[in-house]
């Protein structure tokens, strides 16, 4: 009718006064949410999701008919109101409804990459037209702050690892991950508590300091460095921090980063909330910046070679090496580019030998603590009881202590030596096979310091000349040592290590 009545030309200005005329009196704002937007049908709209995820939590229970949906990746199940339900939600005193709907397509090819079934969706928020400035300028960021705060509480940790260099091409990603699940906590980290709480403060006024970091200029990241012997404990403060702070893992692996681009890349491809992770530091590359100078044999054997098989070697040997990641490459990684790219990460290096590490890696504003993992104390020792033997004090625990000041045990030992091995084993018999490894332990210990200053004061007198009557030279021990080295020294000579 409405076309009969007026002829083509006229149709739209009529709409639009009718329009304009009908607002005038409609007393409502109304604002929808498109499931996708226009420009990327393949990408799910943040603000959608943010919606569902508030809805969720601040309808669920209002709305009758809900919709279970399981996110990707997560296998967390989110509660949606259904298709064409409406709920209502309250802020400042202001009433707002929600209802959701499901767009009818008119173009179908446009959807049908992403099934058939599936109709996008929109939400459509309505409130009186006076709150319209409230609503725009205040709720509605809060209900997207909201939304991204419910998936950083419900979502599942991840522990990502990258992949070779070579392996991105194609469809394969320059990250893969796992569900992160390592149990390690601050409470089952055994160390002393006093450095314990002053790294715990330390994470946790990181955590709250997004202002604090944009007012002094600096971006908002913190590096930390653990260091220590094998079985201290380092890997598992990784975890601890992870666990507490709620962050994802990036482990690094720089032995299968081609070069410097790379490792950019992949910097570029980490979120926010996390700690990228680099193990081992020491071994990953060669921290001199320098190439190694060739061994002298290999050089003459290249004079000799025609350039084709060379360039074969090369490339092999650029093949062996891996990685070409640079120590100024790892710089950048960390502070020059490192800046431009994302907040809120800690980027950890770990390492056994701290004295191999390049002074300019571990200066402040990079690393900016440095945390020793260290042997067992009589502190760390004691919340290792706790965890694993729920002992809070025994008599034994004095000579343990004692025992634990005079020799060198890992965190990760005597850890071992409290678990129980059967089901007869209890806390006291655990404790005492932890006596018996730390008596072993000093005998050895012992043992070895003999050997060695056996073996120093033998070599620097073959260094010498024997003398006859050396009265330096204290008895028994020191001269069987220089007896066993000039037998085995004749030996040699004699062709019989040959023959063997
Ligand atoms: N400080 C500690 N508190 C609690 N458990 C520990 C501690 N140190 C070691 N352990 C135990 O020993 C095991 C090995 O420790 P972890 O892997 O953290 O050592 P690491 O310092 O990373 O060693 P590496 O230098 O060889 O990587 C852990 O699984 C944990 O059970
Ligand atoms: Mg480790």
């Amino acid at each position: 009718a409405f076309s009969q009545l007026f002829p083509d030309e006229y149709q739209r200005d009529v709409r639009k006064y009718v329009n304009k005329a009908v607002s005038y009196v409609y007393p409502y704002v109304e604002i929808t949410f498109h499931e996708y937007q226009v420009d990327s049908w393949f990408e799910r709209s943040t603000a959608f999701s943010s919606i569902e995820r508030y809805l969720s939590i601040n309808s669920a229970n209002r709305a009758k008919r809900l919709k279970a949906s399981v996110v990707k990746d997560c296998e967390s199940v989110v509660l949606s109101m259904d298709d064409n339900e409406e709920v209502t939600d309250e802020f400042d005193g202001i009433r707002i409804w929600w209802t959701s709907s499901k767009k009818i397509p008119q173009q179908r090819a446009l959807f049908s990459y992403r099934g058939a079934e599936e109709e996008p969706r929109f939400y459509k928020l309505t409130c009186r037209k006076e709150h319209r400035d409230v609503i725009t300028n205040v709720y509605l960021k809060h209900v997207l702050d909201e939304g991204k705060a419910i998936a950083v509480r419900t979502r599942q940790r991840k522990l990502y690892t990258n992949n070779k260099s070579e392996n991105w091409r194609g469809n394969k990603k320059i990250w893969s991950h796992i569900v992160f699940a390592h149990p390690s906590t601050f409470d089952t980290l055994a160390m002393d508590p006093k450095k314990k709480t002053e790294i715990l403060n330390d994470l946790m006024t990181f955590r709250k300091s997004k202002d604090y970091y944009k007012k002094v200029g600096k971006s908002w990241k913190r590096g930390y460095l653990l260091y220590g012997p094998p079985g201290t404990g380092k890997s598992s403060m990784i975890a601890a921090m992870a666990n507490l702070l709620e962050y994802d893992i990036y482990d690094l692996e720089l032995t299968s980063v081609k070069d410097n681009t790379d490792l950019r890349k992949l910097l570029i491809g980490t979120s926010s909330k996390s700690i990228i992770v680099i193990e081992d530091i020491d071994c990953s590359l060669d921290l001199t910046g320098q190439r190694k100078p060739k061994k002298k044999k290999e050089e003459v054997k290249e004079d000799k070679k025609d350039p084709l098989e060379k360039e074969a070697e090369d490339e092999e040997d650029k093949k062996k090496k891996g990685s070409e990641v640079t120590l100024s490459g790892l710089l950048n990684f960390i502070d020059g580019l490192w800046s431009a790219c994302g907040s809120e990460r800690l980027i950890v290096f770990t390492t056994n030998y701290l004295e191999k590490l390049d002074p300019a890696l571990i200066r402040r504003g990079r690393m900016d603590k440095h945390i020793e993992m260290s042997y067992c104390c009589y502190e760390t020792f004691k919340v290792l009881a706790k965890n694993y033997l729920d002992l809070e004090s025994h008599e034994l625990f004095e000579t343990i202590g004692r025992m634990l000041g005079e020799t060198k045990m890992t965190p990760a030992d005597v850890a071992e030596n409290l678990m129980p091995k059967s089901d007869e084993e209890n806390g006291e018999i655990c404790l005492n096979n932890l006596i018996k490894c730390l008596e072993d332990a000093k005998e050895e210990a012992r043992l070895k310091a003999l050997e060695d200053a056996r073996i120093n004061i033998a070599e620097k007198e073959a260094g010498e000349k024997v003398q006859e009557n050396g009265e330096k030279v204290q008895e028994s021990d020191a001269r069987i040592a220089t007896d066993d080295k000039l037998q085995v020294n004749d030996a040699k000579e004699n062709g019989v290590f040959v023959a063997l």
